[in-house]
């Protein structure tokens, strides 16, 4: 996946401001920044989703959105997009049809989101972070070559958040390429990469430890303060 110069307007203000990003499979890149800096408009830009106003978005060497990415590209948003009425299993199957997947695929997944004691709950009565699985569980039925997370962790409990990082990491050692955003910078010690941005732009690119090297931080919170801090003054 690669994005040059990406330019973005809504309501006659440009809310992406000229981005530039990769995205390398198997991995996990977490995109950082503030509320309204931008990550949901870029990552609906990735999956095509998002009318773009200037540069160049390529996903695994097609346009985004095209027909031949649906099956390989997988986008989970914080609305849950499952059918709530029905059970967990009713759900990723009906999925993995959509996108020619087989039982033994539907079976797998929801072994890799941890659910295969609630195959047969209804999502409805499901607690918020199984809530989130069964949503990851049928965006990742297709097997997709690229994963696009929206704050798959917000409003969750710290140990349900940890769980859900186990999984991603596993999706992601299988080749997957994923892009996590968040805006609990804690969280970015889970990435293997970290994209930065504020006002629609990217401050930085980095890793975890780089990230904490570079700014002489003890949290990535502070971290984050600096990359910023250093943005003004430069
Ligand atoms: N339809 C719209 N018209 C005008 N402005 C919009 C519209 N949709 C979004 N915006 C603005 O675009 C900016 C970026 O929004 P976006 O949802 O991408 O941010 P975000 O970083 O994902 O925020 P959050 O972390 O709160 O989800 C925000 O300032 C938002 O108010």
């Amino acid at each position: 996946m690669a994005i040059e110069g990406l330019v973005v307007r809504k309501a006659g203000r440009e809310i992406l401001r000229g981005v530039d990003l990769r995205l390398p499979a198997g991995s996990i890149t977490g995109l950082f920044g503030p509320s309204g800096c931008g990550k949901t408009t870029l990552m609906r830009s990735i999956v095509g989703v998002q009318k773009t106003h200037g540069g160049r978005v390529v996903v695994l060497g097609a346009r985004p959105g095209s027909r031949e990415l649906r099956s390989d590209v997988g986008y989970v948003t914080q609305a849950a997009a499952v059918y709530k009425d029905l059970t967990l299993l009713q759900n990723v199957r009906y999925f993995a049809r959509l996108y020619g997947a087989s039982d033994d695929q539907v079976q797998e997944t929801i072994r890799t989101v941890g659910l295969t004691g609630q195959a047969r709950q209804k999502v409805s009565s499901m607690s918020g972070g199984q809530a989130s699985r069964a949503s990851l569980a049928c965006a990742l039925v297709a097997r997709p070559k690229l994963l696009i997370l929206d704050e798959p962790t917000v409003g969750l409990d710290p140990v349900t958040r940890e769980e859900l990082w186990g999984h991603f990491r596993a999706i992601a050692g299988g080749g997957t390429a994923i892009m996590v955003s968040s805006h609990v910078m804690d969280e970015a010690g889970h990435c293997d990469r970290l994209v930065l941005m504020r006002d629609g732009t990217i401050l930085s690119r980095t890793t975890p430890a780089a990230l904490l090297e570079t700014t002489g931080s003890a949290t990535y919170d502070q971290a984050f303060l600096a990359v910023i801090a250093h943005g003004e003054a430069a």
